[in-house]
């Protein structure tokens, strides 16, 4: 039988072993290694139970090193806090690579194990067709210009009901109507009307996989959105089978929604939870954004949202910055000299905190943890200049996300909508903020707790009908997004992808070169 002083002994002899172990794997030229409390599988537990805020939390512990480096045993982590190392890593985008990520989303997430079809999908410096990316690529150009537009009137069409129906209701979980209202948009805006998620048995992934088949067999795509139509042609035309296809599109869901529904609710609460800011966004609202048709039916005008609300933009960036838990993640190809100092090794990953580069002196300061609505203004009394680091919620370029001109619509007209028609309070009338969900797939904080709400219509609108106005190609949302210094050909190869991947290679182990 082991008592208590022996089992001490074995864990003081592993976590020697363990140390001496580390050191000799550590080369003095990366960043300092941080050990964590619980040899061996420390950071490991970390992630499981904190997620990708464990990064953060070990980063403050060091708060006077720009870069750290954690051991997860069989790969590390490299956690930046610093704007000029966020640039290091874009000077470095060959070696620094999104790439791989995409092909680990696509596997795990599609559950496609076909050796032949995963070959199609992988990067192309790893023996693969770099299917992944090239789908990606190509998703830019489907989500601005005309294609956008198109996406965006299906859009509104299907958010009025939404809208309207809160008049109706009583008690109401806010969160789950954005939900519902964020699916059903997005997705019959992504697909049309043959929408395979418009009935909710698709539930689960491979019933997805099979509702979409079933609407590729029908022929919906033919009156789908730009963006279904490319990827389906580019798969197509690469080798994929349409049964393999319909698995790896089950995916694009995450990507159209699971950002969406936190950052309109946040956007919701932060600016009902501020009546003095939610009157004056409805005056700039109302004054800028609203046009009375000669029906008499009031439009909320997306282009003057965006062109003529600066005080609804700003607030809006100010929403996503500080509610944004986003760390763009990087692999590293190859051995690389961080800023002529520190070594990155093949087969690890980088990692920049945004909060925590928002908090250093050169970027927010003292300010970054305090809500500023006018801090993304451009013009007015209180102007702040663009900081390095200062946004990071839609990416980092080369790889930023490709929906934030569709989401920022799709936020922006239901928010402007939903403020000047109607009064909202929380049941027991506190706004307290609810507790959130580690979630593998949104940076945006989704909530764990039903949070009950009652609206009211507000009395100055009694009896008007309401619709929306877009006008052709005037609708990207301008927001800053650090660019690199130079726009090299990679940066025109813009890709993204979504932090859940990070978890999927922590899973399967980071060396997939
Ligand atoms: C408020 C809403 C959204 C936020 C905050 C957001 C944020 C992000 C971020 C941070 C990334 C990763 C970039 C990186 O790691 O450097 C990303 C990737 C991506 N986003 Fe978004 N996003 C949003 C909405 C959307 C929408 C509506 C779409 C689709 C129409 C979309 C499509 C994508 C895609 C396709 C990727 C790449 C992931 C993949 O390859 O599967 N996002 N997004």
């Amino acid at each position: 039988m082991i008592d208590i002083t022996q089992l001490l002994i074995l864990g003081v002899v592993v976590a020697l072993g363990y140390f001496v172990f580390n050191g000799s794997r550590h080369d003095p030229r990366e960043p300092p290694l941080v050990i964590s409390g619980i040899p061996i599988l420390g950071h490991i537990f970390g992630i499981l139970w904190y997620g990708v805020d464990h990064w953060g939390n070990q980063a403050k512990k060091h708060p006077g090193q720009p870069i750290i480096s954690l051991d997860m045993f069989f790969t590390k982590f490299y956690v930046i806090t610093s704007p000029d190392l966020m640039q290091a890593v874009q000077r470095n985008a060959k070696t620094l690579s999104f790439e791989p990520l995409l092909f680990f989303s696509a596997k795990n997430i599609s559950g496609i194990s076909n050796q032949r079809t995963l070959n199609l999908l992988k990067e192309r410096d790893a023996g693969g067709e770099g299917l992944s990316s090239k789908i990606l690529h190509a998703m830019t150009p489907a989500l601005s210009g005309k294609a956008l537009d198109k996406m965006n009137i299906q859009m509104i069409q299907l958010l009025r009901p939404f809208i309207e129906k809160l008049g109706e209701s009583s008690i109401f979980d806010l969160y789950e109507w954005c939900k519902d209202a964020t699916i059903a948009a997005s997705t019959e805006a992504a697909y049309g009307p043959m929408n395979p998620y418009k009935d909710k048995a698709w539930k689960g992934r491979r019933r997805a996989a099979n509702a979409i088949l079933k609407y590729f067999q029908d022929g919906g795509h033919n009156q789908a959105s730009e963006l279904t139509t490319m990827r389906l042609k580019i798969s197509i035309e690469s080798g994929f089978t349409l049964e393999e296809y319909s698995k790896l599109e089950v995916g694009t869901l995450l990507g159209l929604v699971s950002n969406t529904i936190p950052a309109m609710f946040w956007c919701l609460f932060d600016l009902y939870y501020r009546q003095k800011l939610l009157d004056e966004i409805r005056e700039e609202i109302q004054a800028n954004a609203l046009i009375i048709a000669t029906d008499g039916t009031y439009r909320i005008n997306l282009t003057a949202i965006r062109e003529q609300c600066p005080l609804l933009l700003s607030t809006f960036q100010e929403i996503l910055r500080t509610r944004t838990n986003s760390a763009p993640t990087r692999l590293v190809l190859k051995d690389t000299l961080l800023a002529d100092e520190y070594l990155l090794k093949a087969g690890n990953t980088v990692s920049i905190v945004s909060e925590l580069v928002a908090q250093r002196p050169e970027v927010w300061g003292e300010t970054s943890g305090v809500f500023n609505e006018r801090r993304f203004m451009n013009s007015g009394e209180k102007k702040e200049s663009r900081r390095v680091g200062g946004f990071l919620t839609f990416g980092l370029s080369p790889t930023i996300c490709p929906g934030r001109h569709f989401a920022s619509s799709e936020i922006l007209l239901l928010v402007a909508m939903v403020i000047l028609r109607y009064d909202i309070s929380p049941v027991g009338g506190v706004w307290k903020e609810p507790k959130i969900a580690a979630s593998m797939v949104s940076i945006m904080g989704p909530i764990k707790e039903k949070f009950l709400v009652e609206a009211s219509a507000r009395k100055e609108y009694a009896g008007i009908k309401w619709g929306f106005h877009v006008e052709e190609d005037r609708n990207r949302t301008s927001i800053d997004i650090p660019q690199m210094e130079e726009q090299s050909p990679l940066y025109e190869a813009a890709r993204s992808g979504d932090l859940g991947f990070v978890m999927i290679l922590i899973k399967n182990g980071a060396n997939i070169h």
